[in-house]
């Protein structure tokens, strides 16, 4: 990157397109005729996801700008039986510092606040990683209510997201009971959420709907549509856990419910595919999609993120490339 052009567009492009803050959504009440009149073309949304996965991806120094916005984008993620502090404060450091000092300068962007949208972790590391976020405004996330398959008893699941708000995370990745999907107990749904969107309190809540276990794209609408009357900020698609994690159809289904929510409530809600996005090159899909459905506003951290806990690292090497033409091993970029 060393034209003047190049510089521009990446001075400029990267930049969230909106930092303006919308309103919260409070929920609705349980419309039941909205959600059994909720359809979805199944073959129609899987041709319009082949579209969008067989694009040629932006190139140059545009690509190395919409890589720089991807960063700011991920919730920056671990989620693994073997977390330890230590490993929460090195994701953290990353968190600090995405990139190597060396490509924010050949880059150029020093004087821009590249960072992730929040680091992702459970309820034990919440505390080690406010602390070692201190003085970064980067949130920290708590997976919580019995993530990843939310079947411990409800009582339990909402302390617990009272304990993760009380150790300091600021946003709350809850799951959904899927049984209720499965069944069409839309009412206790609805429940579940209002009752989890109320103990988090000031936190912001993203709903993980685990698409990969609730059997139809039909579904997925529904209980998007019910987990936004109930109150979340953000729709994600899956815990990282499931067999079929996000997908470009469940994404367009799901982006497309939240426009739906929007156009009857006057409400934005976050979309966050979730599990198994691990190239950058997949992100850019995503990214695609995501501003011709809803457009440029929906590039910025309030509104859209990616949960990844590999991603970051294939976005760096990327960077790397396009600043010296050579691809390093993947082992230099491990964190992230
Ligand atoms: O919410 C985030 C996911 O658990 C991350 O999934 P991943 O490890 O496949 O990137």
């Amino acid at each position: 990157m060393t034209t003047t052009q190049s510089s521009t567009v990446l001075g400029q492009a990267h930049l969230p397109a909106t930092t303006a803050q919308h309103e919260r959504n409070p929920g609705a009440p349980l419309d039941l005729d909205v959600i059994h009149a909720v359809q979805v073309n199944t073959s129609a949304v899987e041709r319009r996801a082949a579209q969008l996965g067989a694009r040629r991806s932006v190139k140059k120094a545009h690509q190395a700008a919409w890589l720089l916005r991807a960063i700011t984008l991920i919730d920056l993620t671990t989620l693994s039986g073997d977390d330890t502090p230590g490993k929460v404060r090195r994701l953290c450091a990353k968190a600090r510092h995405p990139l190597r000092r060396d490509l924010v300068e050949a880059l150029g962007v020093e004087e821009l606040r590249i960072v992730p949208g929040a680091v992702c972790v459970y309820h034990e590391m919440v505390a080690t990683a406010v602390e070692a976020l201190e003085g970064t405004g980067i949130p920290v996330a708590a997976v919580s209510t019995g993530f990843p398959d939310g079947l411990s008893p409800f009582d339990l699941r909402v302390k617990e997201i009272e304990a993760s708000v009380a150790a300091g995370a600021r946003e709350i990745d809850i799951v959904i009971s899927r049984r209720h999907v499965l069944r069409g107990d839309w009412q206790a749904l609805y429940n579940e959420m209002r009752a989890f969107r109320a103990a988090c309190g000031e936190a912001h809540v993203k709903a993980i709907l685990a698409t990969g276990q609730l059997g139809s794209l039909r579904n997925v609408a529904r209980a998007a549509q019910v987990c936004m009357m109930g109150g979340a900020d953000f729709i994600k698609t899956s815990t990282g856990k499931e067999a079929v994690n996000a997908t470009l159809p469940v994404s367009l289904t799901m982006v497309r419910t939240a426009r739906d929510y929007e156009a009857r409530t006057g409400y934005r809600i976050g979309f966050k595919p979730a599990g198994g996005i691990s190239k950058a090159k997949d992100a850019l899909v995503y990214m695609s999609l995501m501003k011709e459905e809803r457009g440029n506003d929906w590039l910025a951290p309030d509104l859209f993120r990616f949960g990844a806990s590999s991603l970051l690292g294939d976005i760096e090497r990327q960077l790397e490339h396009h600043v010296t033409g050579r691809y390093s091993a993947a082992f230099r970029h491990g964190l992230g």
